[in-house]
């Protein structure tokens, strides 16, 4: 037997971000982000990279679609430039942005391959970010502005939509640990953001419903995964913060209609940190969607230290493998992920929107042989099968990425894709992985014995 096997009918398939592969960022009426500004700002991206030029999708988006084609997927996955649509965040519509995406889709769906679409993959209008970005409440509106904009001009193209793209990253790692675009080092400002960011998403359901009964909406929250070091009861309260914030804070509001309480109390006893609900807030971003994006990277074993960070948790580094951006490998973390997540939210239609694993290798006499991504890709694709035989409503994986791009406050040198990119000719090389995934998607499967 020896195999891993998918129904034939799992969904395969690949996926980018606009701010990450697109380029072009002067061109086509596109106004600026808070991602353009803070790449500029020296020090806050390795080497001093920036998304001006990235892989040059924006002309060389059909490019991009023949190496899916070629590759097999039944979708894929892209996020639209907010501030390609709308230059200053609201007003006039920027009817290049609208038509650059219309014919990225048409090209899609020209070759059988589903657009899956983030409205909001971090890169906000600079121009909100101007009036207090995600920690205003008008800046909601705007995304609700933005959102049924593209909802009424894509309709009937596109029919699988994502609102916001791990919202832990848009909220605590840009404003909270300031490693992503602002920057920002607040707590409570991060805290406001993540609820914001979860009323946004909640709106943009709501219009949904409104204007495209037949398409379907979930969103992508981050998930990584603590595990206990000991049964002590110390470390499993531990874990359960650090798995709370990363986790249930971004899913119990959607999905349970509150707050996981005993974070609440944390923050408000230990931080002096609240979230700024409003009447009727919870009972917008608890509108039924129709999936949810997991993204799995990696996990870890963690145990209770007091007075470290937010949790008083210690990562333990045990010496495990790790890709080449310092993330230990860990599949049986997305076995467990997987199962806790259905255990706790129900059957919920899953897709995995990311998955994938970084590792810098480079073109030698035409070819990439990454088989340490291989691995990775076997490891984890086996645990989604795992928690599919156990149950979990996984209808389909996406691998991050396509192609390398540009890895925010990483910059260039940090490679997930399956096609390598040469960023100065940026020029496309089909990685040994993208071979492996292509098999694999065609049988659906693979034998273990390979
Ligand atoms: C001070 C401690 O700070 C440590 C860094 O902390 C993090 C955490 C998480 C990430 C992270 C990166 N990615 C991959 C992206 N997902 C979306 C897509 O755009 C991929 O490029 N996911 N999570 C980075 C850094």
């Amino acid at each position: 037997m020896n195999k891993i096997q998918f129904p034939q009918d799992f969904i395969w398939g690949a996926a980018t971000a606009s701010y990450q592969i697109e380029g072009a960022v002067n061109e086509g009426g596109r106004g600026a982000s808070i991602w353009d500004t803070f790449s500029q700002q020296p020090g806050n991206v390795k080497n001093g990279d920036t998304g001006a030029t990235a892989c040059n999708s924006y002309h060389l988006y059909k490019e991009d679609v023949s190496l899916l084609k070629e590759l097999g997927v039944s979708s894929y996955r892209f996020s639209m430039a907010w501030p390609r649509i709308f230059p200053e965040g609201t007003g006039s519509v920027n009817q290049e942005g609208l038509d650059y995406y219309h014919r990225l889709v048409d090209e899609l769906l020209e070759n059988n391959i589903e657009p899956m679409c983030t409205l909001y993959h971090w890169d906000l209008p600079q121009a909100l970010q101007d009036q207090g970005g995600w920690e205003v409440r008008e800046t909601v509106d705007a995304f609700n502005e933005y959102a049924k904009t593209v909802f009424e001009s894509f309709k009937g193209k596109i029919t699988k939509w994502i609102t916001i793209n791990e919202p832990w990253c848009a909220s605590f790692l840009s404003n909270y640990l300031g490693v992503h675009a602002p920057g920002k080092k607040d707590l409570q400002i991060a805290t406001t953001i993540a609820h914001h960011l979860l009323l946004a998403h909640g709106r943009a359901v709501q219009s949904l419903r409104q204007i495209d009964g037949d398409a379907e909406i979930g969103y992508a929250p981050n998930a990584g995964w603590s595990e206990a070091y000991s049964s002590s009861e110390e470390d499993k309260q531990a874990v359960r913060r650090a798995n709370g914030w990363h986790i249930e804070w971004f899913m119990d509001p959607v999905f349970k209609g509150e707050y996981p309480d005993f974070l609440v109390q944390w923050f408000k006893e230990q931080e002096n940190v609240t979230v700024p609900i409003q009447d009727g807030d919870l009972e917008i971003i608890s509108s039924p969607i129709d999936f949810v994006g997991i993204n799995y990277y990696t996990g870890n074993i963690a145990r209770y230290d007091e007075g470290n960070g937010l949790f008083h948790v210690e990562n333990l580094n045990f010496n495990y493998d790790h890709t080449d951006i310092g993330w230990p490998i860990y599949p049986e973390g997305f076995y467990k992920l997987l199962k806790y997540i259905s255990d706790r939210y129900g059957s919920v239609p899953i897709y995995i929107t990311e998955n994938g694993a970084c590792y810098n290798d480079g073109v030698e006499n035409g070819r990439v042989n990454d088989v340490k991504r291989i691995s990775y890709m076997k490891t984890h694709i086996a645990s989604v099968n795992r928690a599919l035989h156990s149950g979990v409503n996984i209808k389909g994986y996406l691998a991050w990425s396509l192609m390398d791009n540009f890895e925010w406050a990483e910059g260039y040198d940090m490679r997930f894709g399956l096609v390598h990119v040469d960023f100065d000719t940026f020029e496309r090389t089909e990685k040994d992985s993208y071979y492996w995934y292509r098999d694999t998607i065609k049988k659906a499967g693979y034998d273990l014995s390979e």
